[in-house]
């Protein structure tokens, strides 16, 4: 038993259902067509603002359970290509496709999030005055129209979901707290935790370590280590030391200028002249 058994609340209940690995996430992609191995095409992705070129014939692809790193300079259109994804900003040209069937040039930011993607922006927004629990809950997926969330006898298998994340994100301890009252690291996981609720299988990251003690930082990635494999992840970062410490032997993606300037393991993009050139070097 955790301490999130102990301290239930009658209801949700955590024990006899399905251990917590069972009950939390999942790679292979209910509707989304990943055959090839292959969870994000990017194909030629070009994004124009009055002229002003965002994103120049961008082409990646990440892989199923693959936990990609990107990086490059102010400006080099990282926050453009989440937004692409996402569903924010429709591209000027190019294909985006979820998986091989999921065409998401032509869905709406809603739909996007429903068909599997998840996105956390840099600033935590967690619902203050709720616990860390009822955090979880309220973003867990559920048909809203039903019946509300907050406060509903939650299931078995619902209770160790919830309970499984809350260890993942490292909050067992602080289920029951406010969530006001939780340190900047601290809310930076929870709505990880919250957008794992959802069951996402890619889930894009925007500077997760931002304002992050050293401590923090590290717990974060040993989170998104334990998370590599069972979601696909995007991960845009500055911080290079905690780039290297998530990228391991995986690929690394530099952006420059709207386009990908050099992509390859950690050491390999450290030691291109060209990426040293637009962005280590600085
Ligand atoms: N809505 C917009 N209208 C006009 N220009 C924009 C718009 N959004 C982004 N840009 C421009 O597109 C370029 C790419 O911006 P983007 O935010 O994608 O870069 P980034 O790599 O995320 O940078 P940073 O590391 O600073 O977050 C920038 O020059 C930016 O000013």
């Amino acid at each position: 038993m955790n301490a999130f058994d102990a301290e239930c609340e009658p209801g949700l209940r955590l024990d006899g259902g399905p251990s917590g690995d069972a009950a939390y996430g999942r790679v292979a992609p209910v509707g989304v067509d990943t055959r090839h191995g292959v969870i994000l095409y990017l194909e030629d992705i070009t994004v124009r603002f009055d002229g002003f070129t965002a994103l120049n014939r961008l082409s990646l692809d990440i892989g199923v359970g693959e936990l990609r790193c990107i990086i490059g300079p102010n400006g080099a259109g990282k926050t453009t290509m989440m937004d692409v994804i996402s569903g924010k900003t429709r591209p000027t040209a190019g294909s985006a496709f979820f998986g091989q069937n999921i065409n998401l040039a032509v869905l709406g930011e809603a739909e996007i999030a429903h068909a599997g993607i998840g996105r956390k922006f840099q600033r935590p927004t967690v619902f203050e005055n709720h616990t860390v629990v009822e955090n979880l809950e309220l973003a867990m997926k559920t048909d809203k129209r039903v019946k509300p969330t907050l406060f509903s006898k939650l299931s078995g298998a619902q209770a160790d979901a919830i309970g499984a994340t809350l260890e993942l994100i490292r909050l067992t301890h602080e289920a029951w707290r406010p969530a006001g009252l939780l340190s900047h690291g601290q809310k930076q996981w929870l709505e990880i935790g919250m957008l794992l609720m959802q069951e996402p299988q890619l889930l894009l990251l925007d500077e997760p370590v931002a304002g992050m003690t050293d401590a923090e930082t590290e717990r974060t990635g040993e989170l998104l280590n334990e998370l590599r494999g069972r979601h696909s992840l995007m991960v845009v970062e500055h911080d290079m030391d905690f780039v290297a410490s998530i990228a391991g032997q995986g690929k690394v993606t530099v952006l420059h200028e709207g386009s990908v300037l050099a992509e390859g393991t950690m050491s390999e993009v450290q030691a291109d002249p060209r990426v040293i050139e637009v962005y280590l070097g600085r």
